[in-house]
């Protein structure tokens, strides 16, 4: 077997699920055979070139298209899934070409649906090498998007913002973490060779395995996005006040609150997924009641002083670590999200006593589940007003404030010190009576 071989196949077989099955990479990857068995090195390989096939799905398929007499969607499966993922590590991976062009031959050969294209797979791959950067030259970052995205975010945030996004969703991302003490902010960094955020998170350029780093095993920080951070900070709490953490797996947001002392609820509706939590707070120490419950439904034996919804989203704003999302999700799947989203804001309201405050985040890039959904609660749901999220909340990043008072993140900020995860965030409180 050619060296790089199951790594390749698997990479394959994983854009094909993800695309016909709308699986995620890593649960698409967890379904190619070979890939448990294979070394650390191999799956870090195979995960490699799967993501970054996704990052420049729409670059390569423009070169590739190019180069095929017939569209490239008009070959088999298959065939499309070696040609795509062979190009991508001739295009954007330092591969050694000869490797590619062979292992990839060999896996068409191996397939009964690739098996006569393996002269074409052969002669285009080649042909991708000697003429791929010039063939990119008239290609541009947003092209990766899909239509319904990359015209949703023109109307949202203009061409100029449309691009810097496309841009940041190219790279993977950097290792942000939040640190549980924030006085050992400053050793942590030192420890980890991190550097320091304007809003407090830590980041290092490398991200490697997290389990290895200083600091994980005794649970003195965990790794949140610096805009997954924010959020949290958001609501005044300290021991003795009650919150409810609504969608709270992993735990990121649970952490946060509870090393403020709060009496925090983390409730998920995934019992596999409160696991994690669980897992969570005790490597870090910190405390929570767990409930596994719908947030529409779950009453608390009395109302809170807060509640966080980190409602569930179409996740377009961590295109960055899943850049498979963007081919997963449709248009209308924002819709769908938006009407979940506004029922669970209604659960919400009846959970905070009078004077009570709610924190609404989403880490969609859509306006349907920010500014739209938010623009309608005040008419909605009568008890709820908004609490505009004042400057000084928001150290470093006080240009992504509202005239409305909410927060819009987006991963064109901090573009040079590596971005951040697209987020949106309101606040509101419950009228008294
Ligand atoms: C965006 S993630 C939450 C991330 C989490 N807050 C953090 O910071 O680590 C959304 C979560 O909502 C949960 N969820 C989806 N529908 C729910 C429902 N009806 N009730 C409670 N949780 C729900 C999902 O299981 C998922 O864990």
């Amino acid at each position: 077997m050619s060296d790089g071989l199951a790594p390749r196949r698997a990479a394959a077989l994983a854009y094909m699920a993800v695309m016909k099955q709308r699986r995620t990479l890593e649960a698409a990857l967890e379904h190619t055979p070979e890939f448990a068995a294979m070394s650390d090195r191999d799956r870090a390989f195979a995960r490699a070139i799967t993501a970054t096939t996704f990052r420049r799905l729409g670059q390569t398929r423009t070169v590739l298209n190019g180069l095929l007499s017939r569209p490239l969607h008009e070959t088999s499966e298959g065939a499309q899934a070696l040609l795509i993922t062979g190009a991508t590590q001739l295009l954007w991976m330092d591969g050694a070409p000869h490797a590619v062009v062979s292992s990839t031959v060999e896996l068409a050969d191996a397939r009964s649906d690739a098996r006569k294209l393996k002269g074409l797979i052969n002669a285009v791959l080649r042909r991708v090498d000697r003429e791929g950067r010039e063939r990119l030259k008239p290609t541009l970052p947003r092209d990766n998007l899909p239509d319904w995205l990359r015209d949703s975010w023109r109307a949202a945030y203009g061409p100029g913002t449309l691009s810097r996004m496309a841009n940041a969703i190219t790279v993977a991302p950097p290792l942000d973490l939040t640190v549980k003490d924030p006085d050992t902010r400053e050793h942590w960094a030192r420890a980890l060779d991190a550097t320091i955020l304007p809003n407090g998170s830590l980041r290092r350029d490398t991200v490697g395995d997290v389990r290895a780093l200083p600091g994980y095993r005794e649970g003195a920080w965990w790794a949140q996005d610096a805009a997954a951070a924010i959020p949290a900070t958001l609501l005044t709490l300290g021991p003795g006040s009650s919150v409810i953490d609504l969608c709270a797996a992993p735990g990121g947001k649970t952490m946060q609150l509870a090393a403020t002392g709060a009496d925090v609820t983390a409730l998920d509706l995934s019992e596999k997924r409160l696991e994690r939590v669980r897992e969570n707070l005790g490597r870090t120490g910190l405390s929570a009641t767990l409930v596994a419950g719908d947030a529409l439904t779950y009453k608390p034996a009395q109302p809170v002083d807060a509640v966080l919804l980190d409602a569930p989203c179409t996740a377009t704003g961590t295109l960055r670590r899943h850049p498979e999302a963007a081919w997963i999700k449709r248009a209308d799947d924002t819709g769908r999200m938006a009407r979940l989203q506004d029922e669970m804001i209604k659960a919400a309201a009846a959970m905070l006593k009078p004077g009570g405050q709610l924190v609404l985040c989403t880490c969609s890039l859509q306006p349907e589940e920010g500014e739209a959904l938010a623009g309608r609660v005040a008419g909605r749901h009568r008890q709820l007003k908004e609490s505009p999220i004042q400057p000084d909340e928001l150290a470093g990043v006080e240009s992504a404030l509202t005239p409305a008072g909410w927060v819009r993140l987006t991963p064109a900020l901090w573009a040079e010190q590596g971005g951040m995860d697209g987020f949106f965030i309101a606040r509101f409180t419950k009228r008294a009576g």
